[in-house]
């Protein structure tokens, strides 16, 4: 669906994307990963055919972005990372409108938007206007215009950024629906809990660079323990490193916290106990991409 090689994009003497590959295969979910200003939104950008590559060699559907544009844009779907509804038109007119840019009749376009009301789950809120819907609606309702061309590839740029924990949930699981249906859906996110849901497969970007790439759980395996030991400690206060380091395969240090990374968590627990040492808190969860994206770059995604 997408391969590029040695991609760049260049604003003015700065490069933003600095030389990647990437292949993205049909009926997956694959997703560009990494902190604000790693380089996702430009890589979407010229993937969308709104941003000319500045080098390397970009194919999407197995055409060319420079000299095919129109036709690729014509198999996809784009939701970009902020809503641009119009306000001025209720929620059926925005999908009816939309689909009739695309040379629907008038008749197919307003069987399109029933069904896809229907899918972003906002049926009973067809005739409302735009602007009262919760940020939820909103994007499901950006989703759901992205849809009107039955695209095979659908982009998504930061698809649940500023959304609470159950209109997330809302829309991965529309999003699962139509991956189930054969859609491609390459997704950018700075959650890495967003990545581990949706993702098949992923790049992790820094500073316009692929620093790795698998599946979630194969960067995980290859990049952190099977477990992570998190030890808070009061704010000022030295976390007793030298005391602890020996306990784990590798030990983080954050400013309000230790991580250590252990095969064994309980047990490692068990002996900062036996030391005598005492954390504020502790916490033994499985290691996650964040733990990944520490590692490979000793910074926090969301710092
Ligand atoms: N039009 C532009 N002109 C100049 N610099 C730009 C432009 N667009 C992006 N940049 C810069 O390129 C770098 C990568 O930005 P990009 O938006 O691709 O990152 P991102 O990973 O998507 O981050 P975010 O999560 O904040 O969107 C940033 O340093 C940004 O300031």
């Amino acid at each position: 669906m997408v391969r590029a090689k040695a991609l760049v994009k260049r604003f003015g003497g700065f490069e933003a994307v600095r030389g990647i590959d990437v292949e993205v295969r049909r009926g997956e979910a694959f997703g560009f990963l990494g902190p604000n200003g790693a380089g996702k939104s430009s890589t979407m950008r010229m993937i969308a055919c709104v941003s000319p590559r500045s080098d390397g060699d970009l194919r999407i559907l197995g055409l060319d972005p420079d000299t095919d544009g129109p036709r690729i844009r014509a198999r996809l779907g784009v939701v970009p990372q902020q809503d641009n509804l119009d306000t001025e038109l209720t929620v059926r007119q925005n999908l009816q409108v939309y689909a009739r840019y695309f040379g629907l009749s008038r008749a197919q376009a307003r069987a399109k938007a029933a069904e896809l009301l229907e899918f972003a789950q906002l049926a009973d809120r067809a005739d409302d206007e735009v602007e009262p819907l919760s940020g939820g609606m909103k994007r499901r309702l950006t989703i759901a215009r992205s849809l009107v061309n039955d695209p095979e590839l659908l982009l998504l740029d930061e698809p649940t950024t500023g959304l609470d924990p159950q209109a997330r949930h809302l829309l991965w699981d529309r999003l699962f629906r139509l991956k189930a249906q054969g859609v491609t859906l390459i997704v950018t996110t700075h959650y890495m809990d967003e990545a581990e849901q949706l993702c098949d497969r992923l790049v992790v970007m820094d500073g316009g660079r692929i620093v790795a790439e698998g599946s979630p759980a194969e960067l995980i395996s290859r990049y952190s323990t099977r477990e992570v030991l998190e030890l808070r400690f009061p704010p000022g206060e030295e976390a007793p490193l030298a005391a602890v380091a020996d306990l784990a395969e590798r030990v983080e240090v954050l400013p309000d916290r230790l991580l250590l990374y252990t095969a064994a968590g309980e047990a490692a627990l068990e002996q900062v106990h036996v030391r005598g040492i005492r954390p504020l808190s502790s916490l033994v969860r499985r290691s996650s991409l964040e733990d990944v994206f520490l590692h490979l770059t000793g910074r926090t995604l969301v710092d």
